[in-house]
């Protein structure tokens, strides 16, 4: 939790002239539009991502794909080239895959989904590929997804730090196989070890040998985009051992795919409505999806709101009055900041639990939603694996961020009740929304759509 602060522009939180009431479209999913280029490059033939997020993670996947031989164009059209899009938002990005190429250099920025995704398959180029990133990326872990690799074959000099910056030494195929793997702090490792696997010479079995997985809907994600791409996928979901995840080796087809909403950005918008007491609609809410964040519809409606999933979109509806919430959290981690802003205008105290990995996200996010919130009056008490938030009257005054996308919004949703909150550096929310602060005020104009 580096504090920059110094050096970082301030901007002033608008507060909610009352009730907020509006429609907001919200960009593709991070978390998709990744898995959606990694798989797409391992293909046998071109694919097409539509609607697909531009956010700094996932243009340094793009970059970095291109870097290794990939090639990916950008179109945006007038017109929508897909149909039943309305027109402008029908933006894509066709990706030729190529054998990756080396040598190549990759900067992995801050993004969890790209020092954990690409590794393995840069594994599979023929010479080196350097891997750095910003200096926090030399904290998050990577040892146990570097050590898997190092087990199905791959050549990897990290300097003996288990993490960022290292170099892989492919040699153009990896033998894959059968390995184990604590993904206790992140479930990237196992999502990054599946997504190259059809394209391992044996494919792959991975067993997560931890006490605790996070995040499970986004090893979901996984598998479900895996098959859609043609791959053959064994998991716990389906039939499966517990905790075991086997990948055939296969070619794997080019497609098409419309990228959905990123629903855990959507959190700030629908906890706007929460807030304030007014009514919010998300359009093109997927009626099925494996994105955590469509546990929001359950978690804002146990903190008081009122959702309602039809063909415009989800609805969520506040009295204003917030309530507290008990939850354990673990598997949809990302949602906890935005939870904890929430949680901190609540009439009852909230215990979020299961999430101690969070102190190896973007920054320490328990420790830094503790410090932050209680600079502003709160009462935060960071717990082993969580926090606990009782309510106390907040009252105005700088809420840094710590290079943390998330950190930001949550500030945004305090500032809407609370009066003169100012949040440093509110362009880290370019790490997966670079029009945040335009939707935002956008949206308390009323004239999102
Ligand atoms: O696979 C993914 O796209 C993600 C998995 C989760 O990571 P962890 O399991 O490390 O929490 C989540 O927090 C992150 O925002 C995105
Ligand atoms: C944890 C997150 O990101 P990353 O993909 O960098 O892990 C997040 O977006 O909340």
């Amino acid at each position: 939790m580096t504090d920059h602060s110094e050096s970082l522009v301030l901007w002033p939180a608008p507060s909610a002239p009352g009730a907020v009431d509006a429609t907001v479209t919200v960009p593709g999913s991070k978390s998709v539009t990744n898995r959606a280029l990694i798989l797409a490059a391992l293909a046998a033939d071109p694919g097409w991502l539509r609607r697909p997020l531009r956010s700094r993670d996932t243009l340094l996947m793009a970059d970095a794909l291109r870097s290794l031989g990939i090639g990916i164009e950008e179109t945006v059209s007038s017109s929508s080239a897909v149909s039943g899009l309305p027109r402008g938002r029908g933006e894509s990005w066709r990706v030729i895959p190529a054998a990756p190429q080396a040598p190549a250099t990759v900067d992995v920025g801050n993004a969890g989904t790209v020092m954990r995704f690409l590794p393995p398959l840069a594994a599979l180029a023929d010479g080196p590929v350097a891997f750095d990133g910003d200096p926090r990326s030399h904290e998050r872990p990577l040892r146990s997804l570097i050590e898997a690799l190092r087990a199905l074959g791959a050549r990897i000099e990290d300097g003996g730090r288990g993490a960022m910056p290292l170099t892989i030494h492919g040699t153009g195929s990896l033998d894959g196989g059968y390995v184990e793997v604590d993904a206790s702090s992140s479930s990237q490792f196992i999502s990054a070890l599946l997504l190259s696997a059809p394209r391992f010479n044996q494919g792959i079995e991975v067993r997560h040998t931890g006490r605790t997985l996070p995040s499970l809907p986004h090893i979901r994600m996984t598998v479900d985009m895996l098959r859609r791409a043609g791959a053959q996928v064994d998991a716990p979901d389906s039939g499966g051992e517990p905790n075991v995840w086997r990948v055939a080796p296969g070619a794997l087809l080019g497609g098409d795919l419309v990228v959905e909403p990123d629903l855990s950005n959507a959190q700030p918008f629908l906890a706007a409505a929460l807030v304030t007491g007014g009514t919010v609609t998300i359009p093109d809410w997927p009626a099925r999806t494996t994105q955590p964040g469509d546990a929001l519809r359950e978690i804002f409606t146990e903190m008081g709101g009122r959702c309602v999933l039809d063909d415009r979109g989800l609805t969520l509806t506040g009295t204003g009055r917030v309530r507290g919430i008990d939850a354990d959290l673990s598997q949809v981690g990302e949602l906890t900041p935005g939870i904890a802003a929430v949680a901190a205008l609540a009439d009852g105290e909230s215990v979020l639990r299961g999430v101690a990995h969070l102190r190896l996200h973007e920054t320490d996010r328990l420790a830094a939603l503790t410090k932050e919130i209680n600079a502003l009056g709160g009462d935060v008490t960071e717990t082993e694996d969580g926090l606990r938030i009782r309510p106390r009257a907040l009252h105005g005054g700088v809420f840094h961020t710590y290079e943390d996308h998330r950190l930001a919004t949550a500030a945004a949703v305090l500032g809407l009740v609370v009066k003169d909150i100012e949040i440093e550096d509110i362009a880290t929310t370019g790490k997966t929304m670079p029009d945040f602060p335009d939707l935002w005020h956008r949206m308390l104009a009323g004239d999102v759509d």
